[in-house]
């Protein structure tokens, strides 16, 4: 046999109901042999509780007795044939007018006691039960109902009452034994005492009964059905990534529910515990799917823990003193006191030097808790052998759980990478010497950021999400969005990485969106509804967001972002950026950035910083990681001013080559950035400063292309006018090249730590003679490479292979 428990929600409505009948029937139809256990219809045992307090006042309650009847009655109108109707509705009617003499006897004595109480709210289950046994009965004849508190026998502890294991064990075997054949439909929750008054078994009561039941007719399973899908892997309501677990053992379920899992209430399972019957939790409203297995064994897993869970709001309290060295029994005295006084001691830790213990409790006991202490441990606090203890606020408790723990190495080590990385302060740790568990104490403010981030890390097979603040949607920003709405599904079937653009900015508007903009349409949302943008509150709602896995993308050409950079990295978030500003400005603050970003964990990738998406700093950075030494950089280095040369020809004009440079989104927004060398020195300069040198721009010699006119001007149309005017002095640039058999080239050279740029006339025998488009070339001579070096050549501007660049960082970015 087995026991079905059907939770309030499940009998809460007309369609509820049709739902769980058709899951009795199935198993009936089965041969299962099936026990029903049903709450009250949800809201019912509220209700009554509601109305029972409001008599005690004297305030009237037929409001409440109209309600309870028409919920009752509009199960009956719809779910039973008319000829039926009748009898139940007179069996109801009688149940709600014992209901109302009750509540006048409690409204005319003004007293509401707890015996008076349980009897009131029994009327919940009562009438659930009867209600639905007599729907089922025009399906199934066999059906009955059975008012629980005749056989589930307790002390008279009402409220909460205990069980009298022998007495009820006789009781139900003897119900059975008559009632073996039958569909029986037992309340939930009710009991009674030896005066046969009625009791209420407390939290979690009616899978209390559905334990009950099971274990002494030996049930070969105990269904819970409820609203879930069985028992996540974390809150879904914080984790949108939490999922159902299949199999979980009593131990572990213990632990997260404890923690804050509310499917079942821990100590309801002890009875199927003692006899190994396994507990599935269902989902009523997806019969298809199998739910949660609760059992003896924790069973085989994916991962190596089951779930995390937590509880929002703790307090700690710290005692500290030399009083507690080496006495045994100061924390056998603090914690007799404390459960004496009926405080709930949440978590523990204790220093090895045994100089501290911390430990968590709810919050509204942590002042009676502290004076307590201070009655008990007088003495020692006046000796000062202990200081005054302190409370701190605001904590939240997260915990991982799960048996295979123990058997796994560098599970802690994952959990506080995962917190580490992203910037959530550990204020204490505890981990149970059964290793089910490891819990941590950490900031209220951070417990989403934390329990997505654990998450994602202890079920890496998941995909990871990556949240990303974008800053510029121009020709960069623009084709990185179309990429990344192209790959979206890739990303997710091959990398298991979704990447979520959660803010934007331009420079007018920007936008939020936790839930991820829409890539397709992000302009329109962004002009529709979008605020007005400004930078300083872009970075302070990104750190407000506190979302876990969190990149800032700089794909703008300002100034600005870069002062923001170092705060942003601090809030241990990631950057990623094509903009060269922040690595080639004053070499101090490129020191600082690097050293903030590595000592918060985060990544600093910007690889199109230099030859766009080509792989040159990530090269460099793994010569340099790997020990090798730069002996010599060469290079050519501006996509623009290559693609310029390289179409120099013929009738070409200077002016129109540059045209068709910026129209093909090879060019800065500024052209003037490319032409008059400062881009290319950037990027020499980055490059130096990542091959370790300590260097500064007004250490580069740079190489002129342009003649005064153009350098001097103060606008981008001026320039393209000086440009005009100055074909003469490009054309002879040009003529002389071809009257040489050369082509002309502005190469970049990086030797024994100084940098130099200029335009030079090179033939067939240099290697960077040949070249095409917007290539750049660069080559390294290092200590490995030293006979022949290491080069890297290929377009080296265009939007499609610069958003292509950031794009990988950004993958980058998630593979850690
Ligand atoms: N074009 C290329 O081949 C390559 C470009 N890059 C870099 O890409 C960056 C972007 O270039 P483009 O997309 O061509 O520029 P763009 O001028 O087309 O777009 C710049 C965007 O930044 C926004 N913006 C500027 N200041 C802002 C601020 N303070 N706050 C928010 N948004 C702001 C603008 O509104 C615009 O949306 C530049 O730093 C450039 O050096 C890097 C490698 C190659
Ligand atoms: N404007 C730049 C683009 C890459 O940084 C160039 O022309 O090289
Ligand atoms: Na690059």
């Amino acid at each position: 046999m087995k026991i079905l428990k059907f939770g309030g929600t499940s009998v809460g409505s007309v369609e509820s109901i049709q739902a769980v009948l058709k899951i009795v029937k199935a198993s009936f139809d089965a041969g299962e042999n099936p026990l029903v256990v049903l709450s009250a219809m949800s809201g019912v045992t509220n209700l009554l509780t509601k109305m029972a307090e409001e008599a005690a006042e004297g305030k009237p309650f037929d409001e409440g007795l109209k309600q309870l009847e028409e919920r009752h009655f509009e199960v009956v109108k719809k779910l039973i044939a008319v000829k039926y109707q009748n009898p139940v509705l007179t069996r109801l009617k009688l149940l709600f007018n014992e209901l109302e003499e009750l509540l006048l006897g409690v409204s005319a004595l003004k007293e509401l006691s707890n015996q008076s109480r349980d009897l009131i709210v029994s009327y919940g289950e009562r009438c659930s039960n009867f209600l639905v046994s007599k729907v089922m009965e025009q399906e199934v004849a066999e059906s009955e109902y059975i008012n629980a508190s005749y056989y589930v026998k307790t002390d008279s502890n009402f409220g909460n009452a205990h069980l009298n294991e022998p007495l009820t064990n006789q009781l139900i075997q003897a119900l059975y034994q008559t009632h073996a054949d039958k569909l029986l439909f037992v309340t939930g929750f009710i009991g009674s005492n030896e005066q046969g008054r009625v009791t209420t078994l407390g939290r979690g009561g009616s899978d209390y009964t559905a334990a009950i039941f099971g274990s002494v007719l030996n049930a070969s399973a105990i269904e819970i059905w409820t609203d879930v899908n069985g028992m996540l892997t974390a809150d879904p309501r914080i984790v949108k990534k939490a999922f159902s677990l299949p199999v979980l053992s009593y131990t572990e379920a213990m632990e997260l529910s404890y923690f804050g899992a509310k499917v079942i209430y821990p100590p309801t399972m002890v009875p199927a515990f003692l006899k190994k019957i396994p507990i599935v939790i269902r989902n009523t409203f997806e019969p298809h799917l199998a739910g949660t297995v609760i059992q003896f064994e924790s069973g085989k897993s994916t991962y190596p823990i089951k779930g995390i869970s937590s509880i929002a709001d703790v307090s700690v309290i710290n005692l500290t003193g030399s009083g507690m060295v080496g006495k045994s029994g100061f924390s056998g005295r603090l914690f007799t006191l404390l459960a004496r006084e009926q405080i709930n001691v949440i978590l523990i830790t204790q220093s090895s030097s045994e100089h501290s213990i911390t430990f968590a409790v709810n919050p509204s006991d942590a002042e009676k808790a502290v004076s307590l202490i201070q009655n008990e441990f007088e003495l020692e606090l006046l000796a000062n052998k202990l200081s005054t203890p302190v409370i701190e606020e605001n904590l939240s408790i997260l915990a991982i759980v799960g048996e295979n723990m123990k058997r796994t190495p560098g599970m802690s080590g994952k959990l506080f990478h995962a917190l580490g990385r992203n910037g959530i302060n550990v204020r204490a740790i505890a981990q149970g010497s059964s290793e089910f568990n490891i819990s941590v104490i950490i900031n209220k403010d951070d417990l989403a950021k934390a329990l997505n981030a654990v998450h994602d890390a202890f079920f890496a097979e998941l995909k990871r999400t990556l949240h990303v603040f974008n800053l510029g949607t121009g020709n960069i920003g623009a084709t990185l969005f179309r990429q990344l709405h192209e790959q979206h599904d890739f990303l997710l079937d091959h990398n298991d990485v979704e990447i979520k653009v959660v803010g934007v900015s331009n420079s007018r508007r920007m936008l939020f969106n936790v839930d991820g903009v829409n890539l397709e349409n992000w302009q329109q949302e962004l002009d529709e509804n979008g605020e007005v943008a400004d930078l300083g509150t872009f970075v302070s709602k990104m750190q407000a967001m506190n979302l876990p896995n969190c990149v800032f993308i700089d794909n703008t050409a300002s100034k600005l972002p870069a002062t923001y950079y170092e705060e942003i990295f601090k809030s241990n978030i990631s950057i990623v950026t094509c903009n060269k500003i922040a690595n080639s400005g004053d070499y101090q603050q490129y020191r600082l950035l690097h050293d903030t970003a590595r000592k918060h964990g985060v990544d600093f990738f910007y690889e199109t910083n230099v030859g766009a998406g080509l792989p040159i700093v990530r090269v460099l950075k793994d010569l340099m990681l790997s020990g090798d030494r730069i002996l010599k950089i060469e290079a050519i280095l501006s996509g623009t001013i290559s693609y310029i040369f390289n179409n120099f020809h013929g009738d070409a004009s200077f002016y129109d080559v540059v045209k068709k440079a910026q129209e093909l989104g090879y060019t800065e927004p500024d052209p003037r950035d490319d032409l008059g060398g400062i881009d290319f020195m950037r990027k020499m300069l980055i490059l130096a400063r990542d091959a370790g040198n300590v260097i500064e721009s007004s250490d580069v010699e740079l190489g002129n292309i342009l003649p005064e006119n153009c350098l001097k001007a103060n606008s981008v149309d001026e320039f393209y006018t000086e440009l005009l005017k100055s074909e003469d002095y490009f054309n002879a640039l040009k003529l002389k090249a071809a009257n040489e058999g050369k082509v002309i080239r502005y190469i970049g050279n990086l030797t024994n730590g100084k940098v130099s740029i200029d335009l030079q006339m090179v033939d067939s025998s240099h290697p960077f003679y040949a070249l095409s488009g917007s290539d750049n070339i660069i080559s390294f001579t290092t200590e490995r490479y030293k006979e022949r070096p290491l080069v890297v050549k290929g377009p080296g501007a265009g939007a499609e292979v610069t958003s292509g660049g950031v794009f990988a960082d950004l993958v980058n970015v998630a593979a850690k």
